[in-house]
């Protein structure tokens, strides 16, 4: 169900960093098409050795990224394995993760953030529409493919990349680190995810694009406290953004919108031109 690449035509570069479990790479592959050599550049996301039992769980997550294609998500373009290394081969995306640089860009317009929040409930409705669930919707698994030039008229583009390990696979601190994106229902059940999960994580992830990538509880709070006396994140003060917020959020996941609903609100949020100057949510959080 994916594509094995040859560990020889693979060559790494510069290591860019880890995600949870995994080290990414810089990298290039190289494959021989009607005779000719080509090389492509990719980014190498290796699973770390000491958490090889998870190489299903990681290969499931390639499969996932692998069966379907959609402009917003991530492209992959197969494994490799080579002795204890698993190595998912991924389209290179030019700006990296997009947690990193909302907290490096801090100039980033009302205008940016609404156009990124609609492209991932874009993605959102498209995987919905397939009956997939994502399961691990954050900022940080967010790429910026492009970024916007407003001289050119040019706006950002996202992919959604890989859910990762299988939240079911992971020890229960690990999904205390995933409060407030993970569902609260997800904590009980992390092996049954449905789409209202990715509909909550949806709401934590446009909080974290308007909120510039500050992190949405402060290091004091106990998460399993948030969930049990059911606080919300604190709320914008663009009353509608709040609102959408809120719903995604919702511990009842009756309450949560549809994907539609979702989309419909977001055209509705037009940026009135003069919100680009008051913030949306205030300095202190
Ligand atoms: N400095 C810098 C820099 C870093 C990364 C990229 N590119 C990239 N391409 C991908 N396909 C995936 C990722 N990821 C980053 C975190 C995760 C965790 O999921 N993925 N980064 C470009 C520049």
């Amino acid at each position: 169900q994916f594509h094995t690449i040859k560990y020889e035509d693979l060559k790494w570069d510069e290591s860019l960093g880890q995600g949870s479990f995994t080290r990414i790479f810089k990298g290039e592959k190289t494959d021989y098409r009607d005779g000719e050599k080509h090389t492509t550049e990719v980014l190498l996301k290796e699973l770390d050795p000491d958490h090889k039992n998870c190489w299903e769980s990681f290969f499931e997550a390639a499969s996932f990224m692998s069966q379907i294609s959609h402009k917003h998500l991530l492209h992959v373009y197969g494994v490799s394995v080579h002795g204890d290394k698993n190595i998912m081969v991924q389209e290179f995306v030019k700006h990296g993760a997009l947690d990193l640089y909302l907290k490096r860009e801090k100039s980033l317009s009302v205008s940016w953030k609404l156009n990124v929040a609609k492209q991932l409930a874009c993605v959102l409705n498209f995987l919905e529409e397939q009956s997939i669930i994502h399961g691990n919707i954050c900022a940080k698994n967010l790429l910026l493919v492009r970024e916007e030039d407003p001289s050119q008229g040019i706006s950002p583009f996202i992919k959604l990349s890989d859910p990762g390990i299988n939240v079911a696979m992971l020890g229960k601190d690990v999904i205390m680190h995933r409060i407030p994106w993970i569902a609260p229902e997800s904590l009980a059940a992390p092996d049954n995810l449905t789409h209202e999960c990715d509909k909550w994580s949806f709401g934590a992830t446009v909080w974290e694009i308007f909120n510039n990538g500050n992190p949405p509880l402060q290091d004091n709070t106990k998460p399993h406290v948030f969930y049990e006396n059911k606080q919300q994140l604190p709320p914008s003060q663009w009353t509608e953004l709040a609102d959408l917020i809120g719903q995604c959020m919702s511990y009842d996941l009756a309450f949560r919108p549809s994907c539609r609903s979702i989309i419909r609100q977001l055209n509705s949020l037009v940026t009135s031109g003069n919100n680009d100057d008051h913030t949306v949510f205030d300095e202190r959080y």
